[in-house]
């Protein structure tokens, strides 16, 4: 077996770990770990990706600001540049949700290219659970004002990735949304 598979299962394996004791907010509690298999494998199947560090980036993305896993511990394991595009994709907890949101819009244009790919598959997962299922507690409209948020964030990641943009693109459309 080629080292890259080597490497990709040894990421997934941290990750489920990690996210072992975590549940999506859907009404199944689908295991949290499939978000990010699913953002991913969005990368590598519908965005052509290939990078191993954006996909290792991708396994491992909500780590750091969801589990107690740090970013000493990622760059022992992963090294420097897996742990950078995971840093850049990290939320701030401490802070109030509503700035948290603010940040993502205004931080997304300065990302690295990297980073990027990871937040279109994020966001792109992320809606299309939306749409498959709503959140235990939310509102249609707070389903709605979720994707006027991304679509602020998505602006912010144009010119990344054709494929993801376009999918994305159809999705905020069905929305009343423009990119
Ligand atoms: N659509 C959906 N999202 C769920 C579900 N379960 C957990 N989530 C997570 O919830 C987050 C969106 O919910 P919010 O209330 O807006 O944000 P918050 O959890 O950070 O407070 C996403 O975090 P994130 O991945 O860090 O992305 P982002 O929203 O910060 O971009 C998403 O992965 C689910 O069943 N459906
Ligand atoms: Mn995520």
């Amino acid at each position: 077996m080629d080292s890259e598979a080597v490497l990709l299962l040894e990421t997934v394996h941290f990750a489920a770990e990690k996210h072992r004791n975590q549940r999506r907010k859907d009404p199944e509690g689908t295991p949290y770990i499939n978000h990010p298999i699913g953002v991913a494998r969005i990368l590598s199947n519908e965005g052509g990706v290939t990078d191993i560090e954006v996909l290792q980036a991708a396994l491992l993305h909500d780590t750091v600001e969801d589990t107690d896993t740090t970013s000493e511990e990622l760059e022992a394991k992963f090294g420097p540049i897996v742990t950078h595009i995971v840093q850049e994709v990290t939320d701030d907890k401490r802070l109030p949700k509503q700035e948290r949101k603010r940040l993502q819009v205004e931080h997304a244009p300065h990302c690295s290219q990297q980073a990027k790919l990871v937040k279109l598959a994020d966001k792109l997962y992320n809606l299309r659970d939306l749409n498959a299922c709503v959140p235990v507690g939310w509102s249609a409209e707070r389903v709605q004002e979720y994707f006027v948020w991304a679509a602020e964030v998505v602006k912010g990641l144009k010119g990344t990735n054709l494929a993801l943009e376009e999918k994305l693109e159809k999705l905020f459309k069905q929305r009343g949304l423009k990119l």
